[in-house]
């Protein structure tokens, strides 16, 4: 697709003129498809329509028609300030920001405070000391399931080989999460590389479909799409019709259904989510796998705007990408086949119980920091803090499981809130981080929420059963009789 630039926008002509344009809220919120997208950041007002090429991706048109002034801190690198001025079009007019109260302008002004006194404070530097002990760590682990493949005719010892591999994955998505996150390194293509190795070189992900996605879900957690077929929402809440976290989102598959009725399918899986909830997740990692692959190989994308973006302007590392993922898979028929000496039926159980048990420990820890958790839709959206805090759960130790291991275990997401609300904080900073958001949250009276694992898991079945049971009670008041 060839992306034409209008000969005469009157509203780049006026900035090119120095002639300051004012707009109105009303207007900004006016602009809010990629087509047609204006975003604002610090009272400024930015026309970024059809710009796939934006480094980060599609994510930027989750903020069109909206102010983006706390998310682009939380992704951007401080040059990237530079980049906004060709963007630019105008002022915003303060005075029709009518929907906010004195009392929100100065909690705004003090989450914005308190992220200077972060940077102040030097909680965005990472040690690397830390990070080399836990790559040290992973690659041991990673040795250790190898060797007892290798040594060992054992399938008890086979089976924990496995189970080790596992872990082994999901401390991998945990590595290749704070490199992408340029937590590691501040320098962007340090942190690329990283999530190359650990992700698709180790874990078999894509790093691009991984970013996409997972800077899509910080953008917006807990968003629903706003029409079933719409990909405008959190990429990790999109699991209709397997799963629905909310009413309206277990109603929302009805549109699709030209009699505007529920499928037998959707009533199904939604009757019994909170049963089908652990066999999913221990599938999920295949599902990851084959996007990855797609993403990598030009196969297709997970959305319409990844396909768009990756039409226009491709792969950001093409060939490591490829070549990651194919070594991957190479070094993994090694492993699986026993370096030649199993059965096709034993490599084939090794396979599954080392990718379900890796699906299930990654899938745990990201379903405990959101599942169950408030949801929104685009006209519900609260602001950057209370979206990112009501949307996410802390892991704490308790039920039997101590804190070093909750925390090795969740690998910085049992930080989530923390987490969501500065990205790119390395996670051994998070704990001294923690205090201060909480205290901050206390003191505007924003619910700041943490379970350990058992009563978060028990959250989440609950927030499950709940929402299929207020579905099923729909179908039980419209018919009685059946
Ligand atoms: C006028 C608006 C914007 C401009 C000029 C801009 C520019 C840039 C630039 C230059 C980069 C690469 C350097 C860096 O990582 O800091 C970048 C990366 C990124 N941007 Fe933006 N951006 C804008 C808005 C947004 C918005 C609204 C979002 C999210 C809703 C966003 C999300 C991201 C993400 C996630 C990355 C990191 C990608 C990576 O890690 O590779 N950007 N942006």
């Amino acid at each position: 697709m060839i992306y034409i630039i209008p000969l005469y926008n009157p509203l780049t002509f006026a900035a090119a003129t120095n002639e300051k344009k004012k707009f109105t809220w009303q207007q900004v919120k006016e602009h809010s498809t990629a087509e047609d997208a204006w975003v604002v950041y610090n009272n400024k007002v930015y026309d970024v329509s059809n710009w796939y090429e934006h480094p980060g991706g599609a994510v930027i048109f989750t903020h069109a028609g909206d102010d983006m002034t706390d998310i682009f801190a939380a992704f951007h690198a401080p040059g990237s300030y530079s980049a906004m001025k060709r963007f630019y079009i105008g002022d915003l007019d303060v005075s029709s920001l009518t929907h906010k109260t004195p009392e929100q302008f100065a909690f705004e002004k003090g989450y914005r405070r308190l992220r200077t006194e972060l940077i102040k404070m030097g909680m965005f530097k990472s040690s690397k000391g830390f990070y080399a002990y836990k790559c040290t760590f992973n690659m041991c682990m990673w040795a250790l399931a190898c060797a007892m493949v290798y040594l060992s005719d054992s399938k008890v010892v086979h089976f924990a080989s496995a189970c080790l591999l596992g872990l082994f994955w999901q401390q991998c998505g945990w590595l290749a999460h704070d490199f992408l996150h340029h937590q590691v390194f501040s320098q962007r293509k340090y942190g690329d590389l990283g999530g190359i190795f650990w992700g698709n070189l180790m874990q078999g992900y894509s790093m691009q479909w991984w970013k996409n996605k997972h800077n899509g879900h910080h953008a917006v957690p807990n968003l629903e799409n706003s029409h079933p077929s719409a990909t405008d929402g959190d990429p990790d809440m999109d699991t209709m019709p397997l799963l629905a976290w909310s009413l309206k989102q277990a109603r929302s598959f009805r549109q699709l259904n030209a009699d505007g009725n529920d499928s037998a399918s959707v009533k199904f899986f939604i009757k019994y989510q909170a049963f089908t909830y652990f066999p999913i997740l221990l599938l999920a990692r295949l599902s990851w796998l084959n996007e990855s692959a797609k993403t990598a190989f030009n196969l297709g994308a997970s959305s319409k705007n990844a396909q768009i973006e990756l039409e226009r302007k491709g792969l950001q590392y093409p060939i490591l990408e490829k070549v990651g993922i194919a070594l991957h898979h190479a070094w993994v028929l090694v492993l699986c086949s026993g370096f030649g000496r199993f059965s096709f039926l034993h490599g084939l159980s090794y396979f599954l119980v080392s990718t379900c048990g890796c699906g299930l420990f990654l899938a745990l820890v990201f379903g405990l920091g959101h599942n169950g958790m408030a949801t929104y839709d685009a006209e519900t959206r609260p602001d950057f803090w209370k979206l990112q805090v009501t949307t996410s759960r802390n892991i704490t130790a308790g039920h039997g499981f101590p804190k070093f291991f909750v925390d090795w275990l969740c690998g910085g997401l049992q930080y989530q809130v923390d987490h969501h609300l500065f990205p790119m904080i390395p996670r051994h900073n998070l704990t001294q981080c923690h205090e201060l958001v909480v205290s901050f949250c206390k003191e505007w009276g924003v619910k700041y929420h943490e379970a350990d694992l058992v009563e978060g898991t028990i959250e989440v079945l609950e927030h499950l059963q709940s929402v299929s049971d207020d579905f099923m009670e729909e179908f039980v008041t419209e018919f009685p009789a059946m």
